[in-house]
């Protein structure tokens, strides 16, 4: 499979703080897939992002896109020598130009070609509105729209999610995906959101402190987390052992369950509960679709999947 982006040894510091960023990054993103970099604020994934667009310039290591040096000692191209788009958080629009003149902006793609992004971005008849007279979803698109019309090796995506609220947040989310893999696009996209990072990725690289702790599918990184940072960053879990955890799907509260506990709490999250038991002074948490369950009542329960050892 062709690589589309390589980095090797790729390192940063920022001397002010002296905050290593990127610890001698190794990672490969494939030709056509999403790819995501997943970490809490201050991670390290905005810097990286920027090193691969040429926007920050690395300390050491090299950069490949599809298969030519862009970065190393003694390379670095200019951004647009790189041939990388970037799609920001805001979307960056320019409020006082029309859509197709945000969309071709710096742009010599053809007529032809516009009318194609048009079509494919679901924008056909928006193009002489302005950017404010657009939904959050179709600016999105324009955005989209535009880093895709030059067509470049790589989509890089700053967390265009990241500034809407949670129902236009689904909704863009879905029309996202749809949109990078109409053009058959190559994309990183960076986020906090491991439910974005679910839904959208081919594969996901976790970050922390400037390190990738691991890479995987999303099933990988939660079932087989390599570390209980991943483990505790993908999801809740209860210690039912020295150094052994169960995730809440992986405990049944069932009749001829093994341990007797009772009931601490009951959250309604809508589709599932999530219930507080507590058994032998240790409190754990179990997602249940049961209705009648009740603060105080005495269950019994049973383990029921991966027991997760670190
Ligand atoms: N130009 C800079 N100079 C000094 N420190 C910086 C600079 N840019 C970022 N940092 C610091 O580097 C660390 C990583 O920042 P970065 O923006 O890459 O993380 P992030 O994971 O993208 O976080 P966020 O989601 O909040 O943007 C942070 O501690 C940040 O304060």
């Amino acid at each position: 499979m062709n690589e589309i982006v390589q980095t090797k040894n790729l390192h940063k510091i920022f001397c002010k703080g002296n905050i290593c960023v990127a610890n001698k990054i190794d990672l490969s993103i494939n030709e056509g897939e999403i790819f995501t970099i997943l970490g809490k604020s201050g991670s390290g994934k905005t810097t990286f992002l920027r090193m691969i667009a040429g926007l920050e310039t690395p300390d050491d290591g090299e950069i490949f896109i599809d298969n030519k040096l862009v970065f190393s000692k003694n390379t670095n191209l200019e951004p647009k020598q790189r041939e990388v788009a970037v799609v920001f958080q805001n979307y960056a629009l320019l409020p006082h130009l029309t859509i197709a003149s945000n969309i071709t902006f710096g742009s010599d793609a053809s007529k032809e070609i516009l009318e194609e992004v048009l079509e494919k971005t679901k924008l056909k008849g928006q193009e002489n509105k302005f950017p404010h007279e657009l939904s959050g979803g179709q600016q999105q698109r324009v955005a989209l729209a535009r880093a895709i019309i030059n067509k470049p090796k790589i989509l890089l995506l700053d967390e265009p999610l990241s500034n809407v609220d949670t129902e236009l947040r689904t909704h863009l989310r879905i029309e996202l995906k749809e949109m990078i893999k109409a053009f058959n696009i190559t994309a990183l996209f960076i986020t906090h959101d491991k439910e974005d990072a679910f839904y959208l990725s081919d594969r996901i690289a976790i970050m922390h402190e400037g390190n990738i702790l691991q890479i995987g599918t999303a099933k990988e990184i939660y079932h087989h987390p390599n570390d209980l940072y991943c483990a505790n960053f993908l999801g809740k879990m209860t210690e039912i052992s020295k150094n052994s955890y169960i995730r809440p799907e992986h405990i049944e509260i069932c009749e001829n369950g093994e341990f007797e506990a009772t009931i601490k709490d009951i959250i309604f999250y809508g589709s599932f509960y999530e219930i507080k038991i507590s058994s032998k002074e240790k409190e754990l948490f179990v997602h249940s679709f049961d209705d009648h369950l009740q603060i105080g009542q005495k269950i019994k329960y049973k383990l029921n999947g991966d027991i997760l050892k670190f």
